[in-house]
């Protein structure tokens, strides 16, 4: 059987900005991919394609092995799209809205008061969906808009980055909600510049930075393949290069040790690499005791996603996010989203 969503050498550019240069990846049947990236990487270029809302410069995509580019309509039906930006009429109530949406679907009366019915409950917005959206919190707008992409029951949900601006609380109902939706047997496929969202929902990640995507497979699969765990190890809260130039040349020669650096934009800390064992962080005292040096701060973690990344392309996702804000003019690309 097809998987629910392929996407196959896809680039798009707006003018001379190539915002997707060659992205393939696939989604398997009632999985949730998570296609993760800083904010300027073309994770929304790639669902706005996938979505028919815009056209790819060259490659291919497959819903259910049905052509987005030959067949959208087919395509469409399949899709539910729920956008970054929520573009709610304030004027309406929450259910009037969702009446409006599933009018546009072409679902009939009967069915869609059924629909609608369920959606409120699951979602937990009975006692909002009288009021006008335009009092609605954003986490509010968030859940009426997951409800509006799912009234025609899609075989994918398409959710560009679903938890932006949102509290804690709403953040984990979207979550449970999205695992339960999986449950189902919906496909879900999100894009997020959040590593914890990714990391706790995904059971596949696509990393992108820069229109490529650069790595891969499941959180685990992902992490597993840096290899140690990472330790951060503070000698004093301010250490003289001299002395943690000691400790690494030192701690280097320890048998578990695969890597170690001194972060010189860190008061010298120590960043090690090492094979994860019980005794580890033991033998590393036991070392700098014997050496007659302190401890400020030490602490052992396993690699995350945003190591991923760093590995991957040598800047952390914040540094990454930090550069792309400073290089976007985000009104004009609005402007000719809705052209
Ligand atoms: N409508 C547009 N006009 C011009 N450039 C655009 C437009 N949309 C996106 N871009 C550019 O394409 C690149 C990818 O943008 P895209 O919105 O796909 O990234 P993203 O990873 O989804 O980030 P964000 O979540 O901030 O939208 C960026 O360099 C961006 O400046």
């Amino acid at each position: 059987m097809a998987a629910a969503v392929t996407i196959q050498n896809l680039s798009k550019s707006y003018g001379t900005v190539p915002a997707v240069k060659d992205v393939s990846f696939q989604v398997e049947r009632g999985q949730i991919f998570g296609l993760l990236g800083p904010n300027g990487a073309g994770k929304t270029t790639t669902i706005r394609c996938l979505c028919t809302l815009a056209k790819p410069d060259s490659g291919s995509i497959d819903i259910s092995g049905i052509s987005v580019l030959e067949q959208p309509r087919e395509a469409r039906k399949r899709i539910g799209y729920v956008a970054q930006e929520v573009a709610l009429d304030k004027i309406l109530t929450g259910r009037e809205l969702l009446e409006l949406q599933a009018a546009l679907y072409h679902i009939p009366k009967v069915e869609a008061r059924q629909r609608i019915e369920v959606l409120l409950e699951v979602l937990d917005l009975h006692s909002y969906a009288d009021k006008k959206t335009g009092t609605y919190s954003g986490g509010l707008k968030r859940r009426i808009d997951l409800a509006a992409g799912l009234l025609h029951q899609p075989e994918v949900l398409v959710l560009d980055e679903p938890t932006v601006g949102l509290d804690i609380e709403s953040r984990v109902v979207v979550w449970d909600f999205l695992r339960q939706l999986r449950a189902s047997g919906t496909t879900i496929l999100l894009t997020s510049h959040y590593l914890e969202e990714v990391d706790a929902l995904a059971d596949r990640v696509g990393i992108i930075d820069r229109g490529l995507v650069i790595a891969e497979g499941t959180p685990s699969e992902l992490k597993n393949q840096l290899g140690g765990d990472r330790i951060v190890l503070r000698i004093r809260e301010f250490t003289p290069l001299s002395e943690a130039e000691r400790a690494q040349q030192m701690l280097s020669e320890l048998p578990f040790v695969q890597e170690a650096i001194v972060n010189a934009t860190a008061a010298n800390s120590l960043n090690l690499v090492v094979t994860p064992d019980r005794d580890v962080l033991m033998s590393i005292q036991q070392s700098l005791q014997s050496a007659g040096l302190p401890i400020f701060g030490i602490s052992q973690s396993r690699p995350s996603l945003d190591d991923v990344y760093l590995a991957a392309t040598g800047k952390t996702l914040l540094d990454a996010e930090l550069a792309a804000a400073s290089s976007r003019d985000l009104k004009a690309e609005q402007k000719q989203r809705m052209r």
